[in-house]
Formats: structure tokens, C-alpha cells, sequence
């Protein structure tokens, strides 16, 4: 079957199982088994997800923990491939899935802004155009010539941000439970985010935050134990996870601390 070319991204019947095992060692495996007792169980993380993104929408990735959120955005992004069904992309894709993936420890801020780059697949020229951005949104002063080993998890997050958003990309990823920075970083993360989602790039944005949501997204889908419980409406979608309060903050809401 062909799509149109205004087609990003198409999840059909999706499932992805994983098992979970019991036991660690030989020996409780063996003396569960004696005792007839159930050594690994099977679970579907996805189960059926199916739906289609053309290409600039904005889609807000919502459930409660464990719902297949993380799941779903590693099946699109191609780092994990689905049981059943397809997951076709369109383009280049962007974005933090994992918090500084890719990142190697003994290597300096710099080194691994090229090094993630080519993982995002950056050539060194697009690389040295976007640098001076990148370490401006990272703002990680004189560290960025020690080696990331030593970074604190914000300072890691800081960067690995700065290089994913810096990205020219078709579809760009983003997980709000890795944007670990602090208020004034998160709230610059939501406000280039818009950049993004404003320069046609499609947006998948797994989020918890009501207020982020509605600022950054035009429809959300909602996972309820692997199964897409809801695709539509912003809002309909918020009330349908129950997030919505009456008395929010909005500005602590925007920036993901109703979770
Ligand atoms: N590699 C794996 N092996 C086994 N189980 C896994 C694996 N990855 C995820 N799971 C399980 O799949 C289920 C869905 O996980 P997932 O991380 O996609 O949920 P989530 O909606 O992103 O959750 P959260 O909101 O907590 O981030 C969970 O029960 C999780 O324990």
C-alpha cells in the first residue's frame, strides 16, 4: 500500500511482547521449575496500536506509567521493531529517547556533541554550522571540554537536549521524564519545542504535564496497558487520563511538575 507524500508516521496493528523472567540464577530456576512454579511470564507492552501522523502534526503521548509510552516511541524511532504489525517514518528523526544515548563517558562535551551528531545523522560540516548553537542551548559553561563522565545528570541531560533539538529533522521525539534540567532549562526545552513544531516538524511528545500538552500538541493519543485507548482532541484526550485539575499552576503545570 502507498501513502500520500504529507504521510510521517503510519503504526499499524502494532504489538511488541516482552517476557519477564522470574529467576536469575540456574538454581531458582531449577527449584521453581521442580516446584512447578512459573519461571517467566509474557506480557504485551503494545498491544494492536494503530494510527496515522501526517506530517507537522503535534501529537501529545499520554498514560499512566507503564502504559507503553517509551515503547511506543522506540518502535518509531527504529531502535526496537514490532512483533506484529508496521511502523513505517518518513524523513530524518530527532529527539531523546534515552537520556544522553549515544554519549560516551571518557570523551569531552565537545567530542560527543560530534559523536551524537553523526548519530543523528550529521555530517561534520552540518555539525560545525549548528555547534555555536548547541553549546549556547546547552549553556554548560567550561565543562564542555571535560569528559561527560564527570557531568551531573542535569548538566548530561542539558547537552544531549541541546544536540537532539538542534537537529534538522522531519520527526522529532521528545520524552518530558528526560528533561531532567532545572525550571528556567525545561522551560527553555518547551519553548524551542515550539520552534520545532512551528517549522512543520512532526512532534510526538510523551508527556504527564496537562498544561504542556495543550501548549505544544493538536491531538493526543493516550495508551492504556499497551492498548490505544484514546485519539483525538487535545482536551477530550486530557480528561480522558484525568489529568486536568481545576486549581493547576499553570506555569508548574507547563513545566511537568503535576506528574
Ligand atoms: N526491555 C524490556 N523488557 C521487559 N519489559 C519491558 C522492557 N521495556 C519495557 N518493558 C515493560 O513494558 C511496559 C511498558 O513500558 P514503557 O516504558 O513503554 O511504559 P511507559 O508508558 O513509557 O511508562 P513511564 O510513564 O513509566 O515511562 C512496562 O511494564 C515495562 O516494565
Amino acid at each position: 500500500m502507498s501513502y500520500p507524500s504529507s504521510t510521517s508516521i503510519v503504526v499499524e496493528n502494532a504489538t511488541k511482547a516482552f517476557t519477564l523472567r522470574y529467576h536469575r540464577t540456574f538454581k531458582e530456576v531449577s527449584v521453581a521449575k521442580m516446584r512447578g512454579q512459573q519461571i517467566s511470564d509474557t506480557f504485551k507492552a503494545l498491544d494492536d496500536v494503530s494510527f496515522t501522523v501526517e506530517q507537522g502534526e503535534s501529537i501529545g503521548l499520554m498514560g499512566l506509567n507503564g502504559s507503553g509510552k517509551s515503547t511506543l516511541l522506540k518502535l518509531v524511532n527504529g531502535i526496537m521493531k514490532p512483533d506484529s504489525g508496521k511502523v513505517l517514518t518518513r524523513g530524518r528523526i530527532a529527539g531523546l529517547i534515552a537520556t544522553g544515548a549515544g554519549f560516551h563517558p571518557q570523551l569531552t562535551g565537545r567530542e560527543n556533541v560530534y559523536l551524537n551528531a553523526a548519530v543523528f545523522g550529521m555530517g561534520e560540516r552540518e555539525t560545525n554550522r549548528k555547534l555555536d548553537e548547541i553549546i549556547d542551548f546547552a549553556n554548560i559553561g567550561k565543562h564542555l571540554d571535560s569528559p561527560v563522565g564527570n557531568y551531573s545528570s542535569g548538566m548530561y541531560a542539558r547537552l544531549g537536549f541541546a544536540v537532539a533539538i538542534n537537529v534538522d529533522c522531519d520527526i522529532f521525539l521528545a520524552d518530558e521524564a528526560l528533561a531532567v534540567g532545572d525550571k528556567p532549562f525545561k522551560r527553555k526545552c518547551l519553548e524551542k519545542m515550539e520552534e520545532v513544531r512551528n517549522s512543520g516538524t512532526t512532534v510526538f511528545y510523551v508527556s504527564h504535564a496537562a498544561g504542556s500538552v495543550r501548549r505544544m500538541c493538536d491531538r493526543v493519543l493516550v495508551l492504556e496497558e499497551g492498548r490505544l485507548g484514546f485519539d483525538g482532541d487535545v482536551d477530550a484526550g486530557i480528561k480522558y487520563v484525568k489529568y486536568d485539575s481545576d486549581d493547576e499552576d499553570k506555569d508548574d503545570d507547563e513545566l511537568g511538575a503535576d506528574i
